[in-house]
């Protein structure tokens, strides 16, 4: 058995330096470039990874890690789980993806508690597995080509099957993970790696039986490479001893997020993640090593925390940060150096401190009224008819408006020059919505690159990156902001574009925010600052912000908080806490508004089951939720809250145009589940991603699909 190296990273990022992958995949999407361009921009990424990851002085270099849109979907053609209905699309791979004319794709969710989404494995009693290792063996091999010995990175055989419910199936796809551990020794690979972040989440009895049985099986294939399973976002628990007790080589553990294994692992490798791969912050040398230090095992080498993915690439790109700021950052390139110098013990020094942060006290809100008696003030206000159409709040981001954006950044637009160009796509938007006979319009967000991006640019205490992406699904990136110092208004954000969409109409117009949740949620938090703190200063800007809207005359506010459940702790005893801390945060932000406003709030891929009762204590007068994509499971779940509710009748993260009738039968399944004075008829998200073409026609279902259905309610 060859030892394995000193030095690690879990994964990397895989879009590229400039984006690279986006640009190819969407071109090749969009028919404007062939198959073989979108495969040779691909190995040029790996071939760059490799080759800075080696410069970089690392020596266990990953592969298998690229991905054309999601390892997750990856590892379900690697194991031949491909359902039937796909098998004789163009291309089966993006068909799942993304669905295709005539084909609705898997679906898919946030990725543990990170605002990246991988593709739910769809496996049933029927699914056959059957080996397809070419893309594993054909990294290994495009790797050794090019001089760099690498270790495949695959989703272990427990995670896999336990984000696709079919722990069941354990039995028949053990023997492809068995058939891949003799390919790649067949291949010549030393190590393999085998992710199972699910095992730092609270696990059933039978889980952990599974566990066991899995890397028995696994350890026992004659001849094999050696096994190292990594775990990461949190402690491994009560899975390290089950894990400890098999035949595996190394054991990866998250030393960041949880904390050194108390049992004594000699005989094992511990692959040490003490370099956060979650955050951008650089890391203090005197905890990594102190972390380092308290591992007992054969051997310890150093890691980061998790894949690389979940961070942009170099700081190198940012120059017009402020100094000071940078002096604390580390971007993913930075962080393999730090990984290499901690690994030949010559990481010394100290990071500078962050400036000092005034902390409030435990939060408060104070309580509206009850529900009833807003909802009676809001609809004498308001008047609506029955089943309000409405949208989440974008409307596509067209190539004029961001050349628009990039314009003025770089000089070439006046400020006046562009704010005019918002306010003829805020027009715009208004007569499509005027058009189509929508009820609550919204302005489009035409001004906004990004839902917290554009918040992070108009508060005190964040910086925004010019060119730090992330990869969130597919070809999309966000650029998260960086929460480095106290949070604060300075004026208000929102309320010019919102009073002049509603200068332009009789209808309502929404006022569109984010909420303090998902703006913590999604941008990088100093991480010596306690997040419930940090999320009360947010939501005090957000508050200000409500009240300032409503000052102007805006009737409907929507305060969005899609990442509510995504920082739900993996681990059930500290959920209460954070639900806890996530609401108040949440009423403190709208709970400054009158009865008669009505407050929306919004959320995707919530997986609400988890998180109803927090949901419901939002307190919002309407509640819209993903729910076209989830085939509708959510609705049995929700059908208890006492206020309004929109569940998706219109999957936006497809480009398909559902017909009239398909709107219709998901809004008649839902007026058969909730009483129908509260139903609200809504995409299941924001338009930003979608051709003007393909909302106006889906649209314009949508409102058909109401009309019909109202016509019977009359009747
Ligand atoms: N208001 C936002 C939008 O419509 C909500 C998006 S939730 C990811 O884009
Ligand atoms: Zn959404």
């Amino acid at each position: 058995m060859s030892s394995f190296p000193k030095s690690t990273v879990l994964g990397y990022p895989r879009i590229g330096p400039r984006r690279e992958l986006k640009r190819a995949l969407e071109s090749y999407w969009g028919g404007r470039s062939p198959r073989v361009e979108l495969d040779r921009v691909g190995a040029e990424l790996r071939a760059l990874t490799w080759r800075r990851l080696a410069e970089l002085g690392l020596e266990g270099l990953p592969s298998n890690t690229f991905s054309l849109y999601d390892q997750v979907l990856d590892t379900a053609v690697l194991l031949g789980a491909v359902p039937a209905r796909y098998r004789d699309a163009e291309d089966p791979y993006f068909a799942m993806a993304r669905g295709t004319e005539g084909l609705a794709p898997l679906r898919m969710t946030k990725w543990f508690d990170t605002n990246y989404h991988y593709i739910v494995p769809e496996i049933g009693p029927d699914t056959v597995f059957k080996l397809d290792a070419s893309k594993p063996l054909g990294e290994v091999r495009e790797a050794r080509g090019l001089g760099h010995e690498t270790r495949p990175v695959v989703v272990g055989p427990v995670t896999f099957l336990l984000l696709g419910s079919a722990l069941d199936r354990l039995g028949d796809v053990l023997g492809c993970y068995e058939e891949l551990l003799t390919a790649l020794a067949a291949e010549g690979v030393a190590w393999v790696q085998f992710d199972e972040p699910a095992l730092v989440g609270d696990r059933t009895p039978e889980e952990l039986a599974a566990v066991r049985t899995a890397y028995e099986r696994l350890g026992a294939v004659s001849g094999r490479p050696s096994l190292f399973v990594a775990s990461y976002f949190g402690d491994l628990g009560e899975s390290l001893p089950v894990l400890a007790g098999t035949p595996v080589e190394a054991i990866g553990i998250d030393l960041v997020r949880g904390s050194a294994p108390v049992a004594d692992l000699t005989g094992k490798t511990v692959v040490a993640g003490v370099v956060s791969g979650r955050d951008v912050w650089r890391t203090s040398p005197g905890r990594a090593l102190a972390a380092l230090g308290a591992v007992r095992a054969s051997r310890v080498v150093v890691s980061t925390s998790c894949s690389l993915l979940h961070v942009p690439y170099t700081i190198d790109d940012e120059p017009s940060l402020e100094p000071a700021l940078r002096g604390r950052l580390a971007f993913a390139e930075e962080k393999v150096a730090e990984v290499v110098a901690l690994a030949g013990a010559d990481f010394r020094g100290s990071v500078p401190a962050g400036p000092s942060v005034a902390l409030p006290g435990p939060v408060t809100f104070d309580e509206r009224g009850p529900y009833e008696v807003r909802a009676a003030a809001q609809a004498a206000h308001l008047r609506l008819p029955a089943l309000p159409t409405t949208t989440i709040g974008s409307f596509p981001q067209t190539g004029e408006l961001r050349a628009a954006r990039a314009a003025v950044a770089s000089g070439a637009l006046s400020q006046t020059g562009y704010e005019r160009r918002v306010e003829e796509e805020i027009e715009r938007v208004i007569r499509v919505q005027e058009r189509l006979g929508l009820d609550v319009l919204v302005h489009g967000e035409p001004e906004r690159n990004d839902m917290v991006q554009y918040f992070a640019e108009h508060l005190d205490g964040f910086a925004v990156t010019r060119n730090g992406w992330v990869q969130s699904y597919g070809s999309r990136c966000t650029r998260p902001p960086i929460l480095h110092g106290d949070v604060s208004r300075p004026e208000p954000i929102t309320v010019r574009w919102a009073t002049y969409a509603q200068s332009l109409t009789d209808k309502p117009v929404k006022g569109m925010l984010t909420g303090p949740v998902t703006i913590v949620a999604w941008s990088f938090v100093r991480d010596d600052l306690p997040l419930r703190d940090v999320v009360f200063q947010v939501a005090a800007a957000v508050r200000e912000e409500v009240r300032d809207l409503e000052s102007a005359g805006v009737s409907i506010i929507q305060v969005d908080e899609p990442a509510l459940r995504e920082l739900l702790p993996l681990r059930r005893a500290a959920q209460a806490d954070y639900l806890e801390w996530a609401v108040a945060a949440y009423r403190r932000a709208t709970s400054g508004a009158a009865d008669r406003t009505q407050i929306h709030t919004h959320l995707c891929y919530s997986d609400a089951d988890q998180i109803l009762a927090a949901i419901d204590g939002l307190d919002a007068d309407v509640t819209t939720i993903e729910s076209a994509r989830s085939g509708a499971r959510i609705l049995s779940e929700v059908s208890s809250f006492g206020r309004g509710l929109g569940p998706g009748v219109y999957d936006i993260h497809s480009p398909r145009v559902p017909g009239a009738a398909e709107v219709e039968g998901l809004l008649r399944r839902t007026v058969g589940v909730l009483p129908v004075e509260r139903v609200w008829v809504n995409p299941d998200c924001g338009l930003k991603t979608r051709t003007y073409e393909e909302v106006e026609a889906s649209l314009a279902n949508v409102v058909e699909a109401t009309r019909r259905v109202r016509a019977e309610l009359q009747a």
